[in-house]
């Protein structure tokens, strides 16, 4: 079978990308070769996978037909575009797939001269298909490429397609937002324990309450103040945390951490 599919980079992301596309049929096992420096994480993912692995990035772009998609740091985006400078002067058109953070459309069309390119944001939700993708399209993009890009990130959640000027924005929203999240669920479960709460019931009474009144307010589709506002009984328990959460800065605090999230990653690209 052709090789289809090719992955540089295999951590975090590229992993939730690999086994979600490989559980949904999107690409065969013998369709999808793997680049990855780290001698233990390559035996884990050919055993794990099944999957072609190298250390070789060019034999990435040499042998990956459709998608060539990158998944390593943006701190080591110009090396690899230094290394694969010389095999792009060789006839391959695959589509190049980006969810390097910070890295433009024009750095990516600079680094792989008129390859159709897409740059994403998806997050790590994408590892129990519960994510939400961003992405923007290169100059030399056709429908085609809008398809398969579709069809790859809708494997791991929601897709929405934006220009590229907001892609930093996204990332210091949903990119990194689930490490808000996180923050969140366990301070609340600290919280459960400063009340008195045994550890074990407070993790679940707080990871339970995210979920539900995330579930609740996609369901519902009510405004999130119309969700608070019912929570909020006259001279209640719930006004009086809310009361605290106001005197803390909570609303500012995370307005100020996308914020300056989507400022680190427009700096990345630098
Ligand atoms: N972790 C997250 O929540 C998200 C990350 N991203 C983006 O995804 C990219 C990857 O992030 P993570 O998966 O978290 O990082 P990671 O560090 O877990 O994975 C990067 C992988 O690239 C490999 N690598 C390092 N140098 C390499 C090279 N020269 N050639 C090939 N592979 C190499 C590493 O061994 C590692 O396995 C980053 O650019 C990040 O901005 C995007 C959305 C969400
Ligand atoms: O922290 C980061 O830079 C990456 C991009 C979005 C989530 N993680």
């Amino acid at each position: 079978m052709t090789i289809r599919f090719g992955l540089i980079g295999c951590g975090v992301m590229g992993e939730a990308l690999l086994s979600r596309l490989l559980a949904r049929g999107v690409y065969q096992p013998s369709e999808v070769i793997v680049s990855e420096p780290l001698l233990a994480r390559q035996g884990f993912l050919q055993q794990e996978y099944d999957v072609t692995v190298t250390a070789d990035n060019s034999s990435v772009f040499a042998l990956a037909s459709e998608v060539v998609f990158l998944a390593v740091k943006p701190q080591v985006f110009s090396a690899i575009a230094q290394e694969l400078a010389g095999i792009l002067e060789a006839a391959y058109s695959p589509l190049v797939i980006s969810i390097l953070a910070g890295v433009s459309l024009s750095q990516l069309e600079g680094a792989f001269p008129q390859l159709p390119i897409v740059r994403a944001m998806p997050n790590t939700p994408a590892t129990v298909g519960a994510g939400i993708t961003a992405m923007c399209l290169g100059a030399y993009t056709n429908t085609k490429h809008q398809q398969i890009a579709q069809q790859i990130f809708s494997a791991v959640g929601e897709v929405v397609e934006v220009s590229e000027i907001l892609m930093d924005a996204v990332t210091g929203l949903s990119g990194s937002g689930p490490a808000y999240v996180a923050l969140m669920v366990e301070s609340l479960a600290d919280g459960g324990v400063a009340a008195g709460l045994p550890r074990v019931i407070a993790n679940q009474l707080a990871l339970q309450t995210v979920l539900g009144t995330a579930k609740l307010l996609e369901e519902s589709k009510i405004h999130p103040a119309e969700l608070k506002d019912r929570v909020t009984s006259p001279g209640g328990t719930t006004i009086a945390g809310i009361a605290q959460l106001e005197r803390s800065g909570f609303r500012s605090a995370l307005i100020e951490a996308v914020r300056v999230a989507a400022q680190r990653s427009l700096e990345l690209g630098k």
